[in-house]
C-alpha cells in the first residue's frame, strides 16, 4: 500500500559524526542537539546540511464520538469553534508556524458541524464525525481508504511545494480518548497506564476515560495486529490521515517533527503501515499524557524538551523547531580547529 521506505543516508550520518568531531567544540559537548544535526544530514543526504527554511505544518482535524461520553473539558462542539479559530489565525499553531516562517494548513477530516471554513479546508472531508469507538466502528472500509489516500495526498501535495521539515497537528475534543485507545491496543499496555487528563480533566472524568478505553479496547483487540483495520475499528479518519501522512512523508525522504500523544499514536500506526518509517521522524517533546511516553518507547525516540505542554496542534513540535534548525545550522556552519588554527589533543 505504501511504497518501501529508504532509510535516511547511513554515510551521510558517517559523514556528519565525523564532522562534529573537527567543530571548534570538545566531542559531544552540543550534547543531543548534535545527534539531530546528524539526523537532519542523513536525512537530506547531505553534510554539511542546508539550513531548514521551509517548513510545513498540517492540522488535521476531525470529531470524535466518544467525546459524548463526558471524558473531555470540553464539549464536542468545540472542536468546529477551534476550526474555524485555527483558520481566522489566533491559535497557538498560528503564533507559533508564523514564528518560525512556516507554512499552516487546516484540514478538516472529520469535523461534526458544518463551517464557514474555505472549501480548501474541507476538500477531503470523509464524513460528520467519527464513530464513537467504544461502541462501534469510527470509520467504514471506504472512509478508511479515503483517509489514508487523504493523508498520502497531502504529503505528497506538501513535499511537492517544497519543503525540508513537515509538521502534524492534531485537533478534535476526545483525540487523547482515542490516541490511548490506540496506543494500550499495539502495546498491550493497561487502560489506567495510558489515560491521562487530556484536556485538563478531573477525577471522576478520568474513570469515565478508563472506562470507555477499556470498553474500546474489546472492540479493537481482534484487529490490532492489522493497522487499516485498526484504524477503521478504534482511530478516526483525521487519525488514520495522520498515519497516511507520516508514512508517506517518510517514502518521500522528509523530515517530520513528532507533535504529542496524538499524533505518535498515529505514528504508531503509521510505522506499521510503512515499516522504518519512524527513522524519517524525529520526537520533538514530551506531552504530559502517559500513552505519548509509551507510544514514543515502542518507536525507539527520545523526545527532545520537556515542557509538560499537552495542547496538540502542532505546538510542541513548533516550540522544537529552532533547537532542530539552530543545531542544523551549528553542523553546517561553525568552523573546524583546523580552519581557526586552534590546537586540541582530542
Ligand atoms: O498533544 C497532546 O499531547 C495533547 C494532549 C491532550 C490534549 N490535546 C489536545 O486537546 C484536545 C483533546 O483533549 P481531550 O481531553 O478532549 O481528549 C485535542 O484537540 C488535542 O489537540 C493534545
Ligand atoms: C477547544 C480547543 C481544543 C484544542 N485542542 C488543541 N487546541 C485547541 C484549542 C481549543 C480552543
Amino acid at each position: 500500500m505504501f511504497l518501501p521506505v529508504c532509510p535516511p543516508d547511513e554515510s551521510v550520518k558517517q559523514a556528519a559524526l565525523d564532522r562534529w568531531d573537527r567543530l571548534v567544540k570538545s566531542p559531544g559537548a552540543l550534547g543531543d542537539l548534535e545527534d539531530v544535526g546528524t539526523w537532519i544530514a542523513a536525512c537530506q543526504g547531505v553534510c554539511p546540511p542546508r539550513p531548514l527554511t521551509r517548513p510545513r505544518v498540517v492540522v488535521f482535524a476531525g470529531d470524535h464520538g466518544v467525546a459524548t461520553r463526558g471524558i473531555s473539558v470540553y464539549p464536542a462542539e468545540a472542536t468546529a469553534q477551534a476550526l474555524i479559530m485555527f483558520v481566522t489565525g489566533g491559535g497557538a499553531v498560528n503564533v507559533l508556524a508564523a514564528a518560525n516562517g512556516a507554512a499552516l494548513r487546516i484540514v478538516d477530516m472529520a469535523v461534526a458541524a458544518e463551517t464557514p471554513v474555505p472549501d480548501e479546508v474541507k476538500r477531503f472531508k470523509v464524513r460528520h464525525g467519527s464513530g464513537a469507538v467504544d461502541q462501534e466502528d469510527a470509520l467504514t472500509d471506504n472512509e478508511v481508504r479515503l483517509a489514508v489516500e487523504a493523508g498520502r495526498a497531502i504529503a505528497d501535495q506538501e513535499v511537492d511545494a517544497g519543503t525540508d521539515v513537515l509538521i502534524a497537528g492534531d485537533l478534535g475534543i476526545g483525540n487523547s480518548t482515542v490516541a490511548a485507545i490506540l496506543v494500550a491496543a499495539l502495546t498491550g499496555a493497561e487502560p489506567t497506564a495510558v489515560v491521562g487528563r487530556g484536556s485538563g480533566i478531573d477525577n471522576e472524568t478520568w474513570i469515565r476515560k478508563v472506562a470507555v478505553v477499556r470498553d474500546a479496547l474489546c472492540r479493537a483487540h481482534a484487529v490490532r495486529a492489522n493497522p487499516l483495520a485498526l484504524l477503521r475499528t478504534s482511530a478516526s479518519a483525521d487519525i488514520a490521515a495522520m498515519a497516511a501522512f507520516l508514512a508517506q512523508a517518510a517514502v518521500r525522504r522528509t523530515p517530520v517533527l513528532l507533535d504529542g500523544a496524538i499524533t505518535t499514536a498515529a505514528a504508531l500506526v503509521a510505522e506499521r503501515l510503512a515499516p522504518g518509517a519512524r527513522q524519517w521522524w524525529l520526537a520533538s517533546h514530551r506531552s504530559t499524557e502517559p500513552s505519548h511516553q509509551l507510544a514514543l518507547a515502542q518507536l525507539g525516540l527520545k523526545p527532545l524538551v520537556d515542557l509538560k505542554m499537552r495542547h496538540g496542534e502542532g505546538s510542541g513540535a513548533l516550540i522544537a523547531l529552532p533547537l532542530v534548525a539552530m543545531a542544523t545550522r551549528m553542523l553546517a556552519e561553525m568552523t573546524t580547529f583546523k580552519e581557526a588554527g586552534i590546537t586540541s589533543h582530542v
